[in-house]
């Protein structure tokens, strides 16, 4: 499913109207209509049926205007509430206006305090209010009288239909403009934008319904769009089907270095992680020290126990076995619980040499490399990057905030500039590949920010990608694996005392759910 900024929607918006002949009006009239379906199914079963429109000056206030008239159409008693001087309406917006000026629907112009007071008093004898204040044409921070309006329908705690995004809201990133309003539900208009699934705009949001207004799929096909939201669609298409006549190696065979003295925790996560998510077989080298421990815990995984330079660390001490694995090996990761180590460093510099295998680079091995900036020429054409932003900040010298601020370009920027896919966790963790695509999920749950997560997508991608699925799709799998597995092991343990060993144990059941076996 695509997701578009502002100026991506405004183009399309542009595509359709002056390529395809579809009069703007058209696409207003199928908008405000889409509106009115879900205002109609709010008020059904109240008794006060007075709706309150309140409508901006651009073409979001023009959705507003038809939803006004098709309300009164319908017997509904509607108010309409303008932010500024009808006059200055233009285009669409102000033919919709002159209608329902015509039809004499009772309008009311917000300026000045005792107006407000007004407003106030008004809305709280009302059933329902429509916020089509601003939609993708927010650009400054909302302050004087709407910022005032907001803050009186935020108040007034009345339900709220936000048409396209909750107004203050910006499209581009999800920020909060001064103030939005709280949406209890949105009607998207013709495809997602940015505002409605980042955060904090996705908490504003409330209930999120998407609507057809009929901007021809051709326009929007046209236009290669390269921000998607991972679906259960997506992960269907993706997850291998298991034939009948199959062994484990046909799911082929993982390869996961984690894990040291005091961490065993976090390979064993991992490896579990890449297992349940289907992989036939798994390898892990450690450290002799740790061989006991690790084979009493992973039933199903083979252990390689090495001799060790540094008690309790895998090092290159036996690199030919190392080398010798990757090779016949489909996916392979580092990182997890591995320790921060010159032999760490010596390793993964040896294997990134050594092979032109997908490798998944987590924990560790992100800090490795931030410490050794060099080993980065490495990692081209087969790394997937899992870091966090603190992760993100070490390894490409940007501040958190800015890192948070923006994600996807951070990301993109990364993952084009070492041609490798980057995954950057968090909230809304985004997918980049190297040829600026983005995926961005939106499953999981405060819960899952707990010790040992990361550990457990990373086994999940490594698992994805042994059984063949390209690093780029296995990530953007993966994550919303992970989320979806994360949010089944809310459901059962709240997500208080959620532990990564949980997320661990949803995972065959979020997919037998998404994929449906
Ligand atoms: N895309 C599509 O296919 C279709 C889109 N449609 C709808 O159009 C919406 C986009 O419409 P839009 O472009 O007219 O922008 P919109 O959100 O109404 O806001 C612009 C107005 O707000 C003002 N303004 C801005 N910031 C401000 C601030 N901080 N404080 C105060 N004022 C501020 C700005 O003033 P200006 O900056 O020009 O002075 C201007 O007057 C879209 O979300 C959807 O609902 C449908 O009708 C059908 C097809
Ligand atoms: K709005």
């Amino acid at each position: 499913m695509k997701v578009v900024n502002s100026e991506q929607i405004k183009q399309l918006d542009r595509i359709a109207i002056d390529e395809f002949l579809i009069p703007g009006i058209v696409l207003m009239e199928n908008a405000g209509l889409a509106v009115v379906d879900e205002v109609l199914k709010s008020i059904k079963d109240k008794e006060n049926k007075e709706v309150i429109i309140v409508c901006g000056m651009g073409n979001n206030g023009g959705d507003g205007f038809v939803v006004a008239r098709h309300l009164l159409n319908k017997g509904i008693p509607v108010k309409v509430f303008i932010t500024g001087n009808p006059a200055d309406i233009s285009g669409d917006a102000r033919k919709n206006y002159n209608i329902i000026h015509k039809l004499n629907v009772d309008i009311h112009i917000l300026v000045g305090v005792n107006n407000l007071k007004k407003f106030s008093e008004i809305i709280k004898s009302s059933s329902l209010i429509v916020d089509a204040i601003f939609g993708t044409g927010l650009k400054r921070e909302v302050d004087g009288l709407i910022k005032e309006v907001i803050h009186i329908i935020n108040n007034s705690k009345k339900e709220v239909i936000a048409i396209d995004l909750p107004s203050g809201i910006c499209a581009d990133d999800g920020s909060v403009c001064g103030i939005a309003v709280r949406a209890t539900k949105t009607v998207v208009l013709a495809l997602l934008k940015l505002g409605n699934i980042n955060y904090p705009g996705a908490d504003y949001v409330g209930e999120m319904i998407l609507k057809d207004i009929g901007i021809p799929n051709k326009a929007v096909e046209d236009m290669s769009l390269n921000i998607n939201l991972i679906t259960n669609n997506m992960v269907k298409e993706y997850m291998p089907v298991r034939k009948r006549d199959t062994h484990k190696g046909t799911y082929g065979k993982a390869y996961i270095v984690a894990g040291s003295t005091g961490m065993t925790g976090a390979a064993i996560l991992s490896c579990e992680a890449a297992l349940r998510s289907g992989a036939g077989l798994l390898k892990i080298p450690v450290p002799q020290s740790l061989n006991t421990i690790m084979e009493t815990r992973l039933t199903e995984a083979i252990t390689v126990p090495l001799p060790e330079f540094r008690k309790g660390v895998v090092g290159i001490s036996d690199i030919e076995k190392i080398i010798k694995t990757m090779e016949e090996s489909d996916a392979i990761a580092v990182g997890p619980g591995s320790g921060r180590s010159r032999e760490l460093e010596e390793l993964l510099r040896n294997m990134l040499e050594h092979t032109s295998k997908p490798i998944v680079l987590d924990a560790d091995a992100l800090n490795a490399l931030a410490d050794r900036k060099e080993l980065l020429e490495l990692i081209r054409s087969k790394a997937v990057m899992t870091p966090h932003e603190g992760e993100m900040a070490r390894l490409t010298g940007l501040e958190i905030d800015y890192i948070n601020n923006n994600r996807i370009e951070v990301a993109s920027e990364f993952a084009k500039k070492w041609n490798v896919v980057v995954v950057l966790k968090g909230a809304r963790t985004v997918v980049a590949g190297p040829k600026g695509e983005i995926y961005i999920n939106t499953t999981g749950n405060p819960g899952m920010a707990t010790a040992g997560s990361g550990d457990v997508l990373t086994g999940i991608i490594t698992g994805l990608i042994a059984q063949g699925i390209k690093p780029l799709n296995a990530a953007a799998v993966a994550v919303y694996i992970h989320g979806a597995s994360g949010d089944l092991a809310a459901q059962k343990v709240g997500e208080y005392g959620l532990l990564a060993s949980d997320i661990v144990k949803e995972i065959p059941f979020a997919i037998k759910e998404i994929v449906g076996r």
